[in-house]
């Protein structure tokens, strides 16, 4: 940095207020953050959501563009840090990325109001199109605007904290997580709850403008907020095209390497010093500084890879289990939020309690350490999931594999039937009742018989991979085959369908069309709680209540003397017995990753501020983000991949590489060397000034500067 502007910041930095030892400007920074995060975590929460039931896309194109979203804000850092350390500065850089943040918040919010383009009112957008393109260009904006301040916003509060605020600046990064972690849980909680609102012009919908449209506000509010800050901050100015400079640099030190590569030329202590012939010692220093951290990332995307899987894998998992907690239900997606409510509870108690005790006890609990006890803590925590996975297989219903097919007989005849099955005892099925359960066939082509008069033989042709019901109505030779779900159903929700066994059509509520005699509904599903069925045949109604746990599935037979019993004499045959294992038992998950986040994620963040020369701190922020993106990158590829037969497997082989890379990055820290950027660009100054070729150089610089302003001066007489 120019000596005149260094002055320039230390007069700055000398003027900063303080309070209880932190300086002032931290408090807008942290409100600053605690928004923002607000803002992206809630419009995230309502994402899928909105890709699934707005624009209507399918499961699996929701999913990839929802990961793929989420990559590229880990992906954009770079281009922020370059922006703010090369050309704008981080104050400067943050306005401006956060305005585009703001506007890409505002039109995405635009995006989801269906009335814009719903000209026939019928409650559905005429438009897709438009929709799809705004949100996309929201999202991108969005991107760009998170990713890009994300790495300026921590080195920017680290910049406010002077050298004898050391221990407020180990703090503050604590501090800042904490708020980060607020935001995405009160976020989180509520932004799902506005989405359940109904609102709209011509019709009432699900409100997403909502939704989203608070998430923007508080993208606003934090924009306004770190605004009001800005006569405090310490403000260090960038340093020129410093990216373009660090490439160069490295270009010329390899090549410079490659050209001297024979044996007599002698070597160099490090293959940077290659670049010592044209570039400035300082600036190979800090090169050295950086590349030394950079290297020591490579292993840690892994953590992030399995961190990342919370919000997919566990959430899957979740949907498995019941949440019924006596007094109130937990959704499954909902479990995600025990994270920063764990965050928001460890961070001090690390702080305060555990890490001061371990410095008691005489140990060396380093950053780098704390990192990879940290990823210790995660591998434990897939084992954990595995050993939940293991009980929850126990309960799961016995599913079709590729090769086999399932079937169950439900008999609407007035009359108990025998059915008469390839390789099994003949079957007694009772009037409206069903076989007891699935029955596994190796082969898709059957024979069976029924004791009707006459006899009745029917060959099915089944499918492989699935369920079915042979459902036999009145008229037993109509009997026909319906396919079954053969997995649970999702969101921890419950399947239901009915058959029609009365005399006329039926219109029963939540299905999609009205049923006809003998009929049988695709499935519909619904939520946990009390759920109540009005059924009509357009004279008589009667209702029908029932409670639902979670991931069941049922299928209702309605008889013919349904009216007359006021719907009491509905049949139910459990199809898939609700979830068993309590949600409750992820506890324990959650503990041990949330406890190797704060080791992992609070103390890297710390240490790539500290590791970094003072021009590249935004640089080191994005790197260390970048290995998150990664991380991201791992679970898609993963995903894509396939899974092992086995969930449990394949959470114990995440555990198994996480604890493989701990070890290689145990390694590769214990050679580190921590260091003091400060100190060693002080020193490499300090020996530029008494370096006489460097000292010469740097009077006729100054004797040229002279000179040029007295230039200027005459000019302007
Ligand atoms: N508990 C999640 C969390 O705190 N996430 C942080 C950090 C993510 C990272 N370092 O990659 C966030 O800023 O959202």
């Amino acid at each position: 940095m120019p000596d005149s502007k260094m002055d320039e910041t230390k007069k700055k930095k000398k003027k900063t207020a303080e309070c209880c030892g932190y300086p002032i400007s931290i408090f807008f920074i942290v409100v600053n953050e605690f928004c923002e995060r607000f803002s992206y975590y809630g419009m995230r929460a309502v994402l899928v959501l909105y890709f699934r039931y707005f624009l209507l896309w399918d499961d699996d194109l929701a999913t990839s563009i929802y990961h793929a979203f989420v990559a590229l804000c880990y992906l954009t850092p770079i281009l922020g840090a370059i922006i703010a350390d090369s050309w704008l500065g981080k104050f400067k850089t943050i306005i401006y990325l956060s305005i585009v943040y703001a506007v890409g918040q505002v039109v995405m919010a635009v995006s989801t109001i269906h009335d814009i383009t719903d000209a026939n009112r019928d409650g559905t957008p005429d438009n897709f199109t438009l929709h799809i393109a705004l949100s996309m260009l929201g999202l991108v904006l969005i991107a760009l605007g998170t990713g890009g301040i994300k790495p300026c916003v921590a080195a920017f509060g680290g910049d406010q904290f002077q050298e004898h605020q050391s221990r407020q600046l180990n703090t503050f990064f604590s501090v800042f997580y904490l708020c980060i972690n607020a935001g995405s849980l009160l976020s989180t909680l509520i932004t799902p709850v506005l989405r359940a609102q109904e609102c709209g012009i011509h019709t009432q919908q699900q409100c997403y403008p909502l939704a989203f449209g608070v998430p923007a506000a508080l993208m606003v509010v934090s924009l306004v907020v770190f605004i009001a800050g800005s006569g405090m901050y310490t403000k260090t100015a960038p340093e020129g095209n410093i990216m373009g400079s660090v490439c160069k640099c490295i270009w010329f030190a390899l090549n410079n390497r490659f050209r001297h590569r024979s044996d007599i030329y002698p070597k160099r202590e490090h293959w940077m010093d290659w670049a010592e012939e044209k570039y400035d010692k300082l600036l190979i220093a800090q090169i050295k500084m950086v590349l030394k951290v950079l290297f020591l990332y490579i292993p840690l995307p892994m953590f992030w890879t399995l961190f990342d899987q919370k919000g997919s894998r566990w959430t899957l998992q979740a949907t498995t289990m019941t949440g019924d907690f006596g007094g109130f239900v937990l959704q499954p997606d909902q479990m995600q939020t025990v994270n920063p409510i764990l965050i928001l509870t460890l961070v001090p108690i690390m702080d305060r309690i555990i890490f001061p005790l371990i410095k008691k006890c005489g140990l060396n609990f380093s950053p780098l350490k704390r990192m990879t006890v940290g990823m210790l803590f995660a591998a434990t925590a897939f084992i954990a999931a595995a050993l939940v996975q293991m009980e929850i297989d126990k309960t799961l219903p016995n599913f079709p594999s590729s090769s086999e097919s399932q079937l169950k007989v439900v008999n609407m005849h007035s009359e108990s039937l025998i059915v008469t099955v390839p390789s099994q005892e003949p079957l007694l099925i009772g009037s409206f009742e069903s076989s007891p359960d699935y029955i596994t066939f190796d082969q898709q082509d059957i024979r069976l018989a029924f004791n009707t008069t006459p006899e009745i033989n029917k060959d099915l042709s089944l499918i492989k991979g699935s369920r079915q019901t042979l459902i036999i109505p009145s008229e037993p030779a109509e009997m026909y085959l319906k396919e079954d779900i053969k997995s649970k159903p999702k969101e921890g929700k419950n399947a239901v369908r009915f058959v029609n066994g009365w005399t006329a059509y039926l219109n029963i509520t939540n299905l999609e069309s009205s049923l006809q005699p003998s009929e049988t509904s695709n499935y519909t599903l619904v939520s946990q709680g009390m759920r109540k069925f009005t059924l009509t045949d357009g004279i008589q109604s009667c209702e029908f209540s029932r409670k639902f746990g979670f991931g069941s599935s049922y299928t209702f037979l309605i008889p013919s003397d349904l009216f007359s019993t006021d719907c009491e004499s509905i049949k139910e045959i459990e199809d898939m017995q609700p979830n068993s294992v309590h949600m409750a038992l992820q506890i324990p998950q959650y503990f041990l990753i949330t406890t190797g986040e704060v080791m992992f994620s609070v103390t890297g963040l710390q240490f790539s501020y500290s590791q970094a020369p003072k021009n590249m701190k935004s640089v080191l922020q994005a790197g260390w983000l970048c290995t998150n993106a990664v991380g991201n990158i791992i679970v898609l590829i993963v995903a894509e991949l396939g899974k092992l037969p086995k969930q449990w497997a394949e959470y114990v082989l995440f555990a198994s590489l996480l604890v493989a890379v701990s070890i290689i990055f145990s390694i590769m820290a214990y050679f580190y060397t921590y260091i003091d950027p400060a100190e060693i660009e002080a020193e490499i100054l300090k020996q530029q000034e008494t370096d006489p070729d460097k000292k010469k150089k740097k009077e006729t610089l100054e004797m040229e500067e002279k000179e040029n302003e007295q230039e200027i001066k005459q000019t302007k007489i």
